[in-house]
């Protein structure tokens, strides 16, 4: 479960360039929901999914995850309770490393680091079982280097990595904004499958208008650091991609000009 009360962030306070980024987002997701995101450029998408990660820390208000109150927790101090799976395939892993030891690294991620074994017999078996559930044929290459593959196939090991370490809470970050069109889908329905399969509460932030009503339970739309559309069930159901581009027409006040809204 997540739940943020009245959150409010100010960057750069006290500057000629002072930007208030949140303006009261308060929000409740109940635990195994999937909730996309959407808003135009500077709507506060980044800063609301960096509210929940620990990048950004609240200039008020409150953020808990589960029954933890982690509003001035640092990332690393929630580590253990949300994973996160970043636009650029790069970003997640580590491309000087194996596939496995990536893997091993991300199931010991929120855990005091030690001398323990990270890649025993039966992990290696654990992490080879995960990868085949892909259908990528990635379990015969477990110790090629992470930079050997491509951007879609990295994305769906990051997403795996996500689920190793046990976080109820994942955090998708326009993580097929940079694949081809078939690769993005391949990735949304293994996302689809994996959010389901292990419960996870989840957010992801998207510009594709058609997937932030395809996928997931509930759609949100932020504008000027607030949330101004909140849909679920039949209402959401009953929504056309047209009927979002019009309310982003409505908000800005002005013919829309980002092509990537449009895109399906
Ligand atoms: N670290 C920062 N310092 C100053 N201003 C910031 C910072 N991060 C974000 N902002 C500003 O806060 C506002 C919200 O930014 P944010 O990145 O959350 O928007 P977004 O909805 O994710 O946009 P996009 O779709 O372009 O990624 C923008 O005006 C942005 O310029």
């Amino acid at each position: 479960m997540i739940s943020v009360k009245d959150i409010k962030v100010v960057f750069g306070r006290g500057t000629p360039l002072q930007k208030q980024a949140l303006n009261g987002v308060s929000l409740t997701i109940e635990q195994g929901s999937f909730v996309t995101v959407i808003g135009s450029n500077g709507a506060g998408k980044s800063t609301l999914l960096g509210v929940l990660a620990g990048d950004v820390i609240p200039t008020e208000g409150q953020v808990l995850i589960g029954k933890s109150e982690v509003t001035r927790k640092s990332t690393a101090a929630r580590a253990g309770l949300v994973a996160r799976v970043f636009q650029d395939p790069l970003t997640g892993s580590c491309g000087s490393l194996s596939i496995e030891e990536n893997l091993a690294l991300a199931a010991r991620r929120g855990e005091k680091r030690g001398l323990v074994p990270a890649l025993g017999g039966k992990r290696r078996d654990y992490f080879k079982e995960r990868i085949a559930e892909l259908n990528l044929g990635l379990e015969n290459r477990l110790k090629d280097r992470m930079d050997l593959l491509s951007g879609g196939q990295r994305q769906a090991v990051s997403l795996v990595m996500a689920t190793l370490a046990g976080s109820e809470v994942l955090l998708l970050d326009e993580h097929t904004a940079a694949l081809d069109p078939g690769m993005a889908e391949f990735v949304m329905n293994l996302t689809q499958k994996i959010v389901a399969e292990r419960k996870l509460t989840t957010m992801m932030v998207t510009h594709s208008m058609r997937q932030a009503l395809d996928y997931g339970h509930r759609t949100i739309m932020l504008h000027g650091g607030e949330i101004v559309l909140d849909v679920a069930g039949d209402n959401r159901k009953n929504l056309q991609v047209e009927d979002l581009i019009a309310m982003f027409r409505k908000m800005r006040g002005q013919t829309l000009d980002d092509d990537a809204l449009l895109i399906g």
